[in-house]
This record gives structure tokens, C-alpha cells and sequence, in this order.
């Protein structure tokens, strides 16, 4: 059995990381939707610091903001307040590589496995550049050595309406990863799954950051993910959401499905459910 120890401590003191720099820091961020009457405020306030080789799961109750939070890391949207700023600087200033998976695998029905997983080493610099050359040795390669630790070794000519939803799944992991993120941003990727399915993709899940230490941003609904898979979770208040509580999680990796049924593990999730179910019925009051 994995040693199951702390459950719940406070992030490491300022001083244990004041010479590592923050990946991607909000600095007192707000979002809000629209104008006028319109107006929707999405994210209250925020301060985050996400420090390179974290996996940190982002848990709150629905619409309190998560998603917000992973729109504006990559770029995708931009604070009403504050700053978003990646290895110090603001974004964009830094080339910051970004891996993405959600929870509708977005595969090409097109392309084979392969075509898709490589389809990032064609559109990403600096392997872009290298792409007619590589393309049907390294990057096939590195392309058939993802497949294969995900448990698709033999897949990779297949099409993705040749797959079972965990296969595409698996396939979207290995796209995101194949052109080695700085930061992978993952959305409910395995909301879709059955949950033996997404118990099995957890393993995967671990197994891929354990060997590639990539800067993880997951958010989930499910707490348990959040549990197994992550060293930090942090808890969002309800619309405008905020982050209540920062909580590291030290279980000993790798992690397995015994560890879950463990009391220091229950305990973990049931204070984090009780946190989110009462900032749920307070937001209703
Ligand atoms: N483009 C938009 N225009 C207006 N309101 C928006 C927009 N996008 C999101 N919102 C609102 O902002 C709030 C936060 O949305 P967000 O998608 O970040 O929440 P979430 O925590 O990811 O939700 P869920 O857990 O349900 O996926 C929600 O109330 C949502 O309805």
C-alpha cells in the first residue's frame, strides 16, 4: 500500500521558495463579463502563484470561476484588473509553451492517431521549422513513444471514430504533451468518462507527470481527481469567485486507487466537499 501521510498542510513557507520564480502569477486579478446591465463578475480579487513542476487542481462550486482562471493563463482572455504574469514578466513577453485538454477530446476525424498527436510539432515553434524533416522520423517517433505510455502502442493508424471514448482521451493527453508544454491546462478532461475509465486515466494522468514533471493547472469536479493527481488544490469561492483555501497534498507518489479508500484520503475530500457545499448554500441564501 502507498504510505498515506498528511493530509492537509499549509503551502510551503515564502522562504522555501523565494529562489524559485512563479511559472504563472495572478496579481490581483478580476474578470467581468460584458457591461452595463449586463455585467457579469466572474472572478473577485485574486492572487495565484503557480510555481514550475506544480500540479495544482482548481475545485469550487459551478461557475465560481475555474474555467476563467485557465482562459486567462493562456492568454486566451484578459483580466478586467491586475496582471497575469508568466515567469515574471507579462504575458506574452515570455514564449511560454501551452498544452491543452478538454473534456471533448477535439480530435481531427480526418487525421489518424498519429496525425493528431504530431499535429502540435507542425503548428508550435521551433519544431515547426524542423517539421518536413522530422516529421517522419523524430517527431514519429516521439509521436508512437507517447502512444505507447499511455497504453496505444499499435493504435497509431487507426481514426479516432475507431476508438473507445478513453482511447481518444488518452490520444488528446498525448497532443497535449507531444510538443513538451511548460504548462499543461486541463478542463474536466475525463468528466466524459465512466468512472473506471477516468480511475484508469488518473494512473496515466500521474504516470505522464511523474516522468515529465510538466506545470499542471486541473480543474475538476471531482474531488477525489483532484486528491490522487494533484500536490496543491486550491478552493474557489462562489461567483465572484476567489481562492479560499490553498491546501497542499503530500500523499506519496505514485498514487494508487487503495490510497482513495484510505481514512487521511476520505477525511481530505470530505472536508474540501463540506468546504464547497456550504459555500454552495450560502451563495443560494
Ligand atoms: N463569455 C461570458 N459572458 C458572460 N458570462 C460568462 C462568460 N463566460 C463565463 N461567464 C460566467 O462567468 C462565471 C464563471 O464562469 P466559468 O466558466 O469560469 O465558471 P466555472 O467555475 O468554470 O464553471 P463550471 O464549474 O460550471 O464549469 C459563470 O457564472 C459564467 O456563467
Amino acid at each position: 500500500m502507498t504510505a498515506a501521510t498528511p493530509v492537509l498542510a499549509a503551502p510551503p513557507p515564502a522562504s522555501a521558495t523565494a529562489r524559485r520564480e512563479p511559472l504563472i502569477t495572478l496579481d490581483r486579478v478580476s474578470v467581468t463579463y460584458g457591461r452595463g446591465a449586463a455585467a457579469v463578475a466572474a472572478l473577485a480579487e485574486t492572487r495565484l502563484s503557480i510555481m514550475p513542476g506544480d500540479f495544482l487542481a482548481l475545485v469550487g462550486p459551478s461557475g465560481c470561476g475555474k474555467s476563467t482562471i485557465l482562459r486567462l493563463v493562456s492568454g486566451l482572455l484578459s483580466p478586467s484588473s491586475g496582471n497575469v504574469l508568466v515567469a515574471g514578466r507579462e504575458i506574452g513577453a515570455n514564449e511560454v509553451r501551452i498544452g491543452m485538454a478538454y473534456q471533448n477530446p477535439t480530435l481531427l476525424p480526418w487525421l489518424t492517431v498519429r496525425q493528431n498527436v504530431m499535429l502540435p510539432l507542425k503548428i508550435v515553434q521551433p519544431f515547426r521549422a524542423s517539421w518536413h524533416r522530422k516529421k517522419r522520423g523524430e517527431y514519429r517517433d516521439r509521436a508512437e513513444a507517447l502512444l505507447a505510455q499511455v497504453g496505444l502502442a499499435g493504435f497509431g493508424d487507426k481514426y479516432p471514430w475507431q476508438l473507445s471514448g478513453g482511447m481518444m482521451q488518452r490520444t488528446n493527453l498525448c497532443r497535449a504533451l507531444i510538443h513538451e508544454p511548460d504548462l499543461l491546462l486541463l478542463d474536466e478532461p475525463f468528466g466524459a468518462l465512466d468512472q473506471f475509465k477516468r480511475e484508469e486515466l488518473w494512473a496515466t494522468m500521474q504516470d505522464l507527470w511523474m516522468t515529465k514533471r510538466t506545470t499542471v493547472l486541473l480543474v475538476t469536479h471531482d474531488l477525489r481527481e483532484a486528491g490522487y493527481l494533484a500536490n496543491r488544490i486550491c478552493v474557489m469561492s462562489a461567483r465572484p469567485g476567489r481562492i479560499l483555501e490553498d491546501c497542499a497534498v503530500t500523499f506519496d507518489r505514485p498514487r494508487t486507487m487503495e490510497l482513495v479508500y484510505q481514512p487521511e484520503f476520505v477525511a481530505l475530500t470530505q472536508r474540501l466537499r463540506e468546504l464547497i457545499i456550504g459555500l454552495r448554500t450560502a451563495a443560494t441564501l
